[in-house]
């Protein structure tokens, strides 16, 4: 195995082999220790009909549930927040019947990202582009996901997961804005298994990932954009031969997005060095 590959699998904690069931008790039992001991009333998750809000949303469910049985007041909120109408809309509906939450909430994000990007015009004298535009949106879902749970003292779950951390595909303080990361370690396919040994359908632990963030290009795969396949991210995360090109090219992008694995550097750190 590759020097670098072997420290990423050690940073990121994934594991070549998992045993579903075992993975998912321990990740709703770490969700309910940690939600006892910050004593919060929930958890608060955005639902798009993604894969990724389809188990962290269900975990979430799962350790709220199992915090009331030991007598703690404690409820789980699923947040839709499409930009104006979703495509997929049918997709995060049976998300959310899967994940059975306590309470359901729709946010649209869209007034307020049009707003965003008018003042922008404005203020800026240019015109934002659709890739920042993208990642505003992921930052307002970040805002309405904190306003509720600082409005009922929940706190905010995050769906990164070791096949994003290793080549920081979410947006700084935007879907990486979160509280606790209950997937971390898992590689995409471990995800898939998850959903699927928790009963999930078919149509959402096979879906094709899409951050979906872009106005010109639609529901543009995560694959497209980062020119990997999760299939060989997920080989090379789980220690397995994939072809140097490969390699290199997980390795660049872990390279360049440290800073979004760390705290803003600050004098004294040498991460960055
Ligand atoms: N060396 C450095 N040290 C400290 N900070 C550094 C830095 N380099 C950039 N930065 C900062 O980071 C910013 C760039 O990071 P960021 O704003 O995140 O933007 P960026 O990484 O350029 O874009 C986000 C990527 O994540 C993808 N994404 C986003 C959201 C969800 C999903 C999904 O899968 O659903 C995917 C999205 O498609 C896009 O490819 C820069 O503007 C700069 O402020
Ligand atoms: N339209 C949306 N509605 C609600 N939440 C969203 C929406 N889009 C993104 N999010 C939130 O941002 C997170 C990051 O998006 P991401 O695309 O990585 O995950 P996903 O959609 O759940 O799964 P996949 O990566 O397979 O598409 C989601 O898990 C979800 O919490
Ligand atoms: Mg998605």
């Amino acid at each position: 195995m590759r020097d670098l590959q072997k420290e990423i699998i050690g940073d990121l904690g994934v594991k070549p082999e998992i045993d579903p069931a075992s993975e998912i008790e321990d990740r709703v039992q770490f969700l309910t220790d940690y939600l006892i001991k910050a004593r919060a009333r929930g958890y608060v998750l955005g639902i798009s009909g993604g894969v990724d809000s389809t188990l962290g949303g269900r975990l979430a469910q799962l350790s709220v549930e199992r915090a009331r049985q030991q007598g703690h007041d404690a409820s789980f909120v699923a947040v839709r927040l499409p930009h104006h109408v979703q495509s997929d809309e049918s997709d995060a509906q049976a998300a959310i019947e899967f994940i059975s939450p306590d309470r359901r909430v729709t946010f649209n994000i869209g007034p307020a990202v049009d707003a965003f990007e008018k003042e922008y015009g404005l203020g800026v004298d240019a015109r934002m582009s659709d890739f920042t535009k993208g990642n505003a949106k992921a930052r307002m879902r970040m805002m309405a996901q904190y306003a509720v749970a600082g409005d009922t003292g929940m706190l905010v779950v995050g769906t990164d997961h070791a096949a994003e951390a290793v080549t920081g595909f979410y947006t700084k303080y935007g879907d990486g804005g979160v509280d606790i990361v209950p997937l971390a370690g898992l590689d995409k396919r471990q995800v898939r298994l998850l959903v699927k040994e928790l009963g999930g359908p078919e149509e959402l632990w096979n879906k094709v990932p899409t951050a979906d963030l872009l106005d010109e290009n639609p529901g543009r795969t995560d694959e497209d954009e980062l020119g990997l396949t999760y299939e060989t991210i997920d080989d090379y995360l789980e220690g397995k031969t994939v072809s140097v090109e490969v390699a290199e090219r997980i390795e660049a992008y872990y390279l360049r997005s440290r800073h979004k694995r760390h705290m803003p550097a600050a004098m004294s750190d040498t991460w960055w060095k």
